[in-house]
């Protein structure tokens, strides 16, 4: 592709990452979306990796390696074959954060020319199949993202899916069901929403500035616009509120997981990590194993595919907190110049 990209050298610093467990209904979970028990890693029919969890302490520690260990194309080739391009190989990338800087409100973060292009090369890449593996909905992902006709669009964290169009424009979406994923229970995606958009709403008149944006199958309070000093107050209250209506109404099949400046109460089966093993599981299946394998993502949503993926998937955490990713880039900015050297 394009820019052959930085090769300045090496670092040889790393950082411990530790991550807390913890979850209470009076405080938020520190990494809402990860599975806090074993049960949970056999949903949609797809046994994933138990976490490494030290029970005394409840703590789980890794190595996370900034992204410019990789900087070399020999060290590169560990993780990612560069010179044979016939071998497949998948990327699975966020969107918000991750291939694009945030913005005050998500209509404002489009895609940018530059970004545009980058992926644009992508999609030509015989060898390469890519996957934009977001939290956005169907209709935002295909209008941006849809004439990328070799690339499959993942949406709403995994509850929709439209695989690659082989050169017709015309995009079909897909339920997580077809995927593995129990979608029986999406039909009653009326009755949870409404009684959790009630209680949002009124969360919003108390906190001016903030925000509510429908999905098909969640709901997300949006606060990065919140001008008051104790944000982290609100949220926790938020939370709490959420999670206690939830547990009054029996709402067991819902999640509420904060992200970067939103709280988002979605279908708790639908998982980012789910829907990557799956796909990878299934290309093995028929006999055309990827050779390789990147994901990359910033927010709580995106530890789920890292969790998810086997040692020797190429794992890339963009910004900072905690996580279970292999490698860290610092900004969007960095992840696309590494891109772009594929
Ligand atoms: O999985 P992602 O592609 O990272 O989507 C996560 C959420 O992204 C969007 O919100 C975030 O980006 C906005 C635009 O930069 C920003 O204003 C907001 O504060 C961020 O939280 C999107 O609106 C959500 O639906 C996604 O779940």
């Amino acid at each position: 592709m394009h820019s052959p990209g930085n090769c300045s050298g090496t670092s040889t610093s790393s950082t411990i990452t530790v991550l807390s467990q913890a979850t209470t209904l009076n405080s938020p979970p520190v990494m809402s979306s990860l599975p806090t028990d074993a049960e949970e890693f056999f949903e949609g029919g797809v046994e994933l990796s138990p976490m490494k969890v030290d029970s005394s302490e409840d703590l789980l520690r890794l190595t996370t390696q900034p992204l410019s260990m990789l900087d070399s194309d020999e060290a590169l080739q560990q993780f990612w074959p560069l010179v044979d391009r016939d071998l497949p190989k998948a990327l699975f990338l966020d969107y918000d954060g991750t291939l694009r800087e945030f913005e005050t409100r998500p209509e404002l973060a489009v895609p940018t020319d530059e970004l545009l292009s980058l992926l644009a090369a992508l999609n030509d890449r015989p060898d390469i199949r890519s996957h934009i593996i977001s939290g956005r909905d169907s209709s935002f992902l295909e209008t941006h993202f849809g004439s990328l006709n070799s690339f499959t669009l993942i949406a709403e964290h995994g509850y929709h899916i439209s695989p690659p169009t082989d050169g017709n424009c015309q995009r079909k979406w897909e339920l997580w069901e077809h995927f593995g994923g129990d979608a029986k229970n999406f039909a009653v995606h009326r009755n949870w929403k409404a009684t959790l958009r009630e209680a949002m709403s009124s969360i919003v008149a108390d906190n001016p500035g903030s925000s509510i944006e429908e999905k098909q199958s969640s709901l997300v309070w949006h606060y990065r616009e919140l001008v008051e000093k104790d944000t982290e107050a609100s949220v926790q209250q938020a939370w709490a509120r959420l999670s206690q209506l939830c547990a009054r109404e029996h709402l067991k099949d819902v999640n509420i997981s904060i992200g970067n400046k939103y709280l988002e109460a979605s279908y708790r089966t639908v998982r980012k990590g789910l829907v990557m093993r799956r796909l990878c599981e299934e290309k093995a299946l028929f006999g055309e194993p990827f050779a390789a394998v990147l994901a990359a993502g910033d927010d709580v949503s995106d530890e789920t595919m890292f969790e998810a993926a086997p040692p020797d998937y190429l794992t890339i955490k963009v910004g900072d907190g905690q996580t279970l990713a292999s490698f860290r880039a610092g900004t969007p900015h960095e992840l696309r110049e590494f891109l772009s050297r594929f």
